[in-house]
């Protein structure tokens, strides 16, 4: 059955609220866990005991407040996870294990709302910052974890000195490296997680390229943040990602995300 939703602004802003906090309860069952197990799953990638335990407690939160929409979360989906009909909520429980079992602080917690294919609503915390970042349709936000201090953020437009990039700590690709290589000037930072798409959006950072495959589930509520900030995230080519690929395994080939529109068109048409 396919369901529209319809939000004006004041329910967007209500249910962006609603998801905020359950990705806070997620982040502070994160934190509780001091030694993680950890093991491999099918994939070779890491999940630890703290993946599995914020993913309950965002299943169960979400089931709470919205019991129609539908769910798909790293940590559940499958090879035979249909493809969702109406909005959905896509979710990471955890981004950035591997840095997260290195004991550094650059992982995150997703929850993403996608309506009609677009990433709407979105937050992602970071607990180990002690961060969130939140962006809906007009508005994004950095606020503190515990939801005090919540401040509009925008993205900068692309200096013409100094402009900054941000790349995967633990997996930056040879193609991501070769578009820095076309960009003269441009300084590279290393980051976790889908931080590095809330540092774009709140004007920290010019450009995250990630020309290797990721899966839905790390972008898309960074890309609703970067999004309602005033930036984008695109495939290369300029053209937008579909969401709820759920026959190819949520997978995005690669992508771009980028503060400044205009350096967008540029960056793609290159
Ligand atoms: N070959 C690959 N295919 C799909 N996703 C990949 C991948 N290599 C890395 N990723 C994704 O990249 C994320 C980490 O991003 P970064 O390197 O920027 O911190 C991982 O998230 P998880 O930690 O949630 O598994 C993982 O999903
Ligand atoms: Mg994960």
């Amino acid at each position: 059955m396919s369901m529209s939703l319809n939000l004006n602004d004041a329910e967007a802003a209500r249910l962006l609220e609603a998801m905020t906090t359950i990705a806070a309860q997620a982040s502070a069952a994160i934190l509780a866990i001091a030694a993680p197990k950890t093991r491999t799953k099918a994939d070779a990638s890491p999940v630890t005991e703290a993946d599995e335990a914020a993913e309950a407690v965002i299943v169960q939160g979400l089931r709470a407040i919205s019991p129609s929409i539908a769910i798909v979360s790293e940590e559940s989906a499958t090879a035979e996870t249909p493809a969702p009909t109406g909005p959905f909520f896509m979710v990471d429980p955890l981004d950035g294990t591997r840095e997260f079992i290195a004991g550094r602080n650059e992982y995150t917690v997703n929850i993403s709302l996608i309506v009609d294919g677009e990433p709407t609503l979105g937050v992602v915390t970071a607990p180990a910052l002690g961060l969130a970042w939140r962006g809906r349709p007009g508005r994004a936000e950095r606020l503190s974890l515990d939801g005090s201090n919540a401040a509009e953020i925008r993205v900068r437009s692309w200096p013409a000195a100094g402009a900054m990039a941000l790349v995967s700590r633990s997996h930056l690709d040879p193609a991501s490296v070769a578009l820095l290589e076309r960009l003269p000037g441009i300084a590279q930072t290393e980051c976790g997680s889908a931080v590095k798409f809330c540092r774009v959006a709140e004007g920290a950072a010019d450009l995250y390229p990630r020309l290797a495959p990721t899966r839905e589930w790390d972008v898309a509520a960074g890309h609703a943040v970067l999004k309602a900030a005033g930036g984008c995230v695109v495939r290369p080519d300029g053209s937008r990602i579909p969401y709820g690929d759920a026959a190819g395994g949520f997978l995005i080939p690669s992508f771009v995300a980028v503060g400044d529109l205009a350096a967008a068109a540029n960056l793609c048409a290159a």
